[in-house]
Parts: structure tokens; C-alpha cells; sequence
């Protein structure tokens, strides 16, 4: 029945609030109203107080930032299960020879899913790196009953919603609703089903990387790592086998940037890091060097003094690292032709720069996210704290020209 209410994809323009929301007074607490009424205001006091109030929270993004830690939660049970016991069978190659798992279509479909049946009064636009295109092929029939399959199993373990089993028909609309292509007018989600998928197929890190675009301009920001330790994972720090692993990261605009375990215990408020001296920074990059030149950051981090070796980690666990301060900077700088996509980068940016940090490309200008579902970009992306940006631009310059003119 549910999944017979899957909406087709509307291109209306959602959203009619203000452009700049205010910074909340708390969260993660949705506002009380009640603790708002006092009985000693007059009929109109409480008639302007409440105007107040509704005008406040139709300027917060809190009903769609529970809908989207709903969603990335369940989506990361769906995929440790599936890396636990991950089969040959489960991993396919796409057009472009990247690797997609039924894990990447099964996270697809199922935050599709969530999102649709906890925010059933919004329009609903999404835009997601994966579609079904070779699912719907002849010989993919298996693939897709196990990935129906999984998102079944999933959402009956979780118990939340009363739905009959999903069809495969189903699964394949869920997955198709992420094909709208952005723009810089009304509300769209923003989503990676699973960024790193590398990375998830040789067991490491990987993120469930889901935004929200209004107007344009990213406004909250769900980063579900289940691989990531609750604790630092920096250069300067050591492994334990014992470290718990799992978090979510989670941003709205104008209120920070909070992590919680997976597993549901409270959220704590992360920084990025504090420091000043570029010597003592420590820098992330890509896992994978077809993803980025580690000859220039490391000619970069060279520059700045940087005695730590570089971490090197898959997707967008960069950026939730570096918001809670585990580094000081991340460098990306894609090789020639590479046009970079923004749910490779929208939830990771909020969460950064909400966390007091810094998201530019390499000529210090802010990322865009309203052109589509590309970014353009000057050579690569840069992230670091307000303190050390200046100087890391300047190295970035330098080395990037150092780099040009040897050619
Ligand atoms: N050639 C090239 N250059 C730059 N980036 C590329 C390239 N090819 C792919 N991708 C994108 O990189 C995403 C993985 O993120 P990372 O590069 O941070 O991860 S990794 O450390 O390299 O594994 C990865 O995201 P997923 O496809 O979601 O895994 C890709 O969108
Ligand atoms: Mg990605
Ligand atoms: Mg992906
Ligand atoms: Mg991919």
C-alpha cells in the first residue's frame, strides 16, 4: 500500500520561506511551544508570541533534519549488513567503470523511501548519484530481488513504518526519484547513497551523505559513517581494535554541527580544530590517487610546514573527521577533466562550515551548489579552520603555479 503512494517527481518550486533562516536557539530539542505559553499574556500577546513562534520554526529545517537522520540511520543498517557478508555477485561496474553494490541502490531506495513517508505534505525533489537503469535489465533480476530483499528485512527489523513488503517495482521508482537535476530554486535533497563505495567494497570507510538545498544554498546535512571510530582517527593518534565505530554527523544552517553514535546515543556539538600554526596541522585526502593528486598536496602541505603524514581516507568521512577536529585540513584536487558532483560534497560542506570551518575551491571561492548536479570548480577543493585558510590559499596558489609552469 505504502509504496503504491511513492510520489512522482515534482519540478514546483517548494519552497516559499525567507532566504536566510535565523540561527535556532538550540537543538537538537525541537522548539517547545508550550514552555512558551504563559497565562498571564493577554489573548493578543499570545496571538503575537505564537505569529513569533510559527514564523521561527517555519524558518527551521527541523522536521526535515529528523526525516533525514531517519533515513541516512536506517540506509547505514542496510549497508553494514551488507559489507559484513559482502558476495562477489553484489558488486557490478557501471558505464563509467565505477563500482556500484546493491547496497549503493538499496541505500538509494530505501532514503527515498523514508523521506517520502515522513515528510508525506512536501513536494519532494531528489537528486542521487545512482538510477536504475542496469536493474531493469534482464539479466539483473536477481540483483534487484536481493536488494528488494534488503530493504525489506531492513525496514521490518526497524519496525517504524506499518508498510507491506516493498515490490521490486517499487525499489526501482524509489530509486528513479532520485533524478531530478537541482537548480538554484525551491527545496532538493542531495544524496550519495553510499560515497566511497571503493572504500566499502575493500572494507573501510564509507558515508551515507544526504542534504537539503533551498534556494540554492545547502541548509542541513546528514553524514552517516558507520566505519568511522567516536574517537579521533588523526595522525597523531593511535588505533585501538577496541575503538567503537559508527557516527552520524548532522548540520542544519545557523546551528552547528552535531556527531552521535550510530547506535542512538545523544549528540555532542563538534569544532573544527582550533590551531593556528599550520607546522602542527595534520591534512586529509583521498584513499584512492585517481581521485586526487597527492603529489600536489603533498607539495602544499610542504609548504605549510606540515610535519604529519596525511590521513588518507575514503568519501566524506574526511569531512566529518575534520569537523570534529581530528585534523586541520582537507585537500582535493581531482585530475584533468574530472567534474566533481554536488552529493559528493553538499552534506560534507555544511557539516564543516557549520562546524566553524572553511569549504573553498582552490581560488578561496565558496562552493555552489545551485548550478545543477555538477560543481564547477577551479582546480580543487580546499578545507581547513578561519585561522589557517589564508595561508593554505597561498600555498595552494604557489604550488598549483609551481606545478603549471613545470609542465
Ligand atoms: N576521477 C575522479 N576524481 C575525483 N573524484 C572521483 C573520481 N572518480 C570518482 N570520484 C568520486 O570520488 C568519490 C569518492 O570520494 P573520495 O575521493 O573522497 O574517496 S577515496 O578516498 O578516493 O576513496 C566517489 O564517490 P562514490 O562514487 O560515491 O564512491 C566519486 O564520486
Ligand atoms: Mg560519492
Ligand atoms: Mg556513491
Ligand atoms: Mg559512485
Amino acid at each position: 500500500m505504502a509504496i503504491n503512494c511513492l510520489r512522482v517527481l515534482s519540478k514546483i518550486p517548494l519552497s516559499t520561506k525567507p532566504k536566510s533562516p535565523k540561527p535556532h536557539l538550540s537543538l537538537p530539542q525541537p522548539l517547545s511551544l508550550c514552555g512558551r505559553r504563559s497565562a498571564s499574556l493577554s489573548l493578543g500577546v499570545v496571538a503575537a508570541v505564537e505569529a513569533g513562534i510559527s514564523h521561527f520554526s517555519s524558518m527551521s529545517y527541523d522536521k526535515e533534519l529528523h526525516a533525514a537522520k531517519k533515513a541516512a540511520s536506517l540506509a547505514a543498517t542496510l549497508c553494514q549488513k551488507v559489507q559484513k557478508e559482502l558476495l562477489k555477485s553484489d558488486i557490478h561496474s557501471k558505464s563509467d567503470k565505477s563500482p556500484v553494490t546493491v547496497a549503493d541502490y538499496g541505500s538509494q531506495a530505501l532514503v527515498s523511501f523514508v523521506l517520502e513517508r515522513e515528510l508525506p505534505t512536501e513536494s519532494f525533489s531528489l537528486v542521487a548519484e545512482e538510477d536504475s537503469g542496469d536493474l531493469r535489465k534482464d539479466d539483473a533480476q536477481e540483483t534487484l530481488q536481493r536488494i528488494t530483499a534488503l530493504i525489506n528485512d531492513t525496514l521490518a527489523s526497524d519496525g517504524s513504518y506499518t508498510v507491506s513488503s516493498l515490490t521490486t517495482e517499487d525499489v526501482l521508482r524509489a530509486i528513479d526519484s532520485g533524478k531530478s537535476e537541482g537548480g538554484s530554486s525551491g527545496r532538493h535533497w542531495v544524496l550519495d547513497p553510499i560515497d566511497g563505495t571503493k572504500g566499502f567494497v575493500r572494507g573501510d570507510q564509507y558515508a551515507i551523505a544526504l542534504a537539503l538545498l533551498d534556494e540554492g544554498k545547502v541548509v542541513l546535512g546528514v553524514l552517516a559513517c558507520p566505519n568511522l571510530p567516536l574517537t579521533s582517527i588523526g595522525s597523531d593518534t593511535k588505533h585501538s581494535s577496541h575503538n567503537r565505530v559508527g557516527c552520524l554527523f548532522f548540520s542544519q544552517i545557523g546551528s552547528g554541527t552535531y556527531m552521535q553514535p550510530l547506535d542512538g546515543s545523544p549528540p555532542v556539538k563538534v569544532h573544527v580544530t582550533a590551531i593556528e600554526n599550520s607546522e602542527e596541522a595534520s591534512f586529509f585526502e583521498s584513499f584512492e590517487a585517481a581521485h586526487s593528486k597527492h603529489d600536489l598536496s603533498s607539495a602544499i602541505a610542504k609548504k605549510l610546514g606540515v610535519k604529519a603524514p596525511p590521513v588518507r581516507i575514503d568519501s566524506q568521512a574526511k569531512y566529518g573527521a575534520l569537523s570534529r577536529g581530528d585534523g586541520a585540513i582537507y585537500l582535493r584536487f581531482p585530475h584533468k577533466g574530472y567534474r566533481e558532483k554536488i552529493w559528493d560534497h553538499a552534506a560534507g560542506c555544511i557539516v564543516v562550515t557549520e562546524a566553524g570551518g572553511v569549504v573553498t575551491d582552490a581560488g578561496g571561492k565558496p562552493l555552489d551548489f545551485s548550478k545543477g548536479k555538477y560543481l564547477d570548480v577551479d582546480t580543487g577543493i580546499i578545507v581547513t579552520n578561519q585561522k589557517l585558510m589564508p595561508a593554505l590559499l597561498k600555498a595552494v596558489k604557489e604550488s598549483v603555479e609551481e606545478k603549471t609552469s613545470s609542465l
